[in-house]
């Protein structure tokens, strides 16, 4: 049972109080998107570029060794935050695409070769599943998806088939951003590492929604955003294991991720630096910290069980209707995003409707053509929640539901 104050919450968080669609309550259910901002955290960015703004990495001036401080105590904060252990398990990068890119062409690009298997899931995001595709045909490895069954599970019998020794990499989503599928990545860990393969956790829509232990798992790579965390657009995450990272080639090129440098060569400094060239997300990094401290504050147990039950809720609603298919395991056992169509009313349709009642969803194929394609349908509406979201918020999109459906049945 949750025990957070949503009240409270919603009050360090301005922007839901704002009206649109001519005076209509916003009713912000597109957090798989992005998440909002609070107060904390916009307060702690003002701070830094007010008070202590500096490029960063041990300049002799106090500014420079403010701002060099927090942002390396913020590589240590988010490191500790998914159960790693400090600051050289953490690099900070633009997104949780550009880590999924890091780790596929600094590691792929020299390590994989004809012959050697790549193994995503058909509910990858292209963040993922389009970079590995592009490795693998530059380097001539083959890509390889586990499928998912018909209520929107990894097929974990497939899953153990296909992983063999020629696995040199398994690419998974720990939650589904489009299935809300939570996926076993302790299990899928365990099945790579017994053919020495690694393992990439894409932990976009997990990290921000669930406690995440990047050791219980056993991840070799774990990645996810900021700005879907409370935090500012422009970081993500990169948790590496340390020793994978002390022998992983660097991504960019530049200044800061050098050691020494001649006219000749260069030599490169340790992780996280070493991928971290030119100046780096300073005060997302340090705004992204103060997120974490608002997480924890809340506690992402109680985060998880509220998501969970708007979901179950939302799910339950919606379902209780014969034209509505939503997409994925059932409401009481899956992650805060849920996809769905209305029978004869088209997810662009609906999502443009729901604006003109205040509810703000998405609609598209929220990055995962394949899984859409596996689907059957050429686009979803998806609802997503987060820790300042109400039932009232579900009775809401469930109304607007409504409305669209009377409107497209006159
Ligand atoms: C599972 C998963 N993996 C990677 C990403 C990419 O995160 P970036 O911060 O954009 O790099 C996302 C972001 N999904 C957004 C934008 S498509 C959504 O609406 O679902 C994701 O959900």
């Amino acid at each position: 049972q949750a025990s957070l104050d949503v009240d409270a919450i919603r009050a360090d968080f301005p922007i839901l109080e704002r009206e649109v669609a001519d005076g209509r309550d916003l009713v912000y259910l597109d957090n798989a998107a992005t998440s909002q901002t609070p107060d904390q955290v916009v307060d702690a960015i003002a701070d830094y570029y007010r008070r202590y703004n500096s490029n960063v990495h041990r300049g002799l001036h106090e500014l420079s060794q403010e701002a060099s401080v927090a942002y390396e105590n913020a590589h240590d904060k988010l490191a500790e935050f998914v159960g790693g252990e400090d600051r050289e398990e953490m690099v900070f990068t633009k997104n949780t695409t550009e880590a999924e890119n890091l780790v596929a062409f600094a590691w792929g690009l020299n390590e994989l070769g004809p012959g050697d298997e790549v193994v995503l899931t058909q509910m990858e995001h292209h963040a993922s599943l389009v970079t590995w595709q592009q490795v693998a045909e530059k380097t001539g490895a083959e890509v390889k998806y586990i499928p998912i069954t018909d209520d929107g599970y990894l097929d974990m019998d497939a899953a153990e088939e296909m992983i063999t020794d020629d696995t040199e990499m398994v690419n998974v989503v720990h939650v589904s951003n489009t299935l809300g599928t939570v996926n076993p990545v302790g299990d899928l860990a365990d099945i790579a590492h017994d053919h020495d393969a690694y393992i990439f956790v894409d932990g976009a829509q997990a990290a921000p929604t669930r406690p995440v232990d990047v050791q219980d798992i056993d991840a070799d790579f774990y990645a996810f955003s900021g700005h879907k965390m409370l935090g500012p657009t422009g970081i993500g995450c990169l948790y590496g294991k340390r020793h994978l990272l002390a022998d992983l080639e660097p991504f960019l090129y530049g200044g800061e991720m050098i050691e020494r440098v001649s006219y000749e060569d260069a030599t490169w400094n340790d992780p996280p630096w070493k991928f971290e060239a030119g100046t780096p997300v300073i005060a997302q990094g340090i705004a992204l910290a103060e997120a974490v401290d608002y997480l924890e504050d809340v506690g992402m147990e109680n985060i998880q069980a509220h998501e969970e039950a708007l979901t179950e809720y939302a799910y339950d609603e919606l379902t209780a209707h014969d034209d509505v298919d939503v997409y994925g395991p059932p409401g009481d056992d899956r992650g805060a995003a849920v996809s769905f169509n209305v029978d004869g009313v088209h997810a662009h349709d609906l999502s443009s409707i729901l604006n003109d009642y205040g509810v703000a969803i998405r609609a598209g194929d929220h990055c995962t053509q394949p899984l859409h394609d596996t689907l059957g349908v050429p686009a979803s509406a998806r609802a997503s929640f987060y820790l300042y979201n109400t039932r009232e918020e579900v009775d809401a999109l469930v109304d607007a539901v409504d409305e669209a459906r009377q409107l497209f049945s006159t």
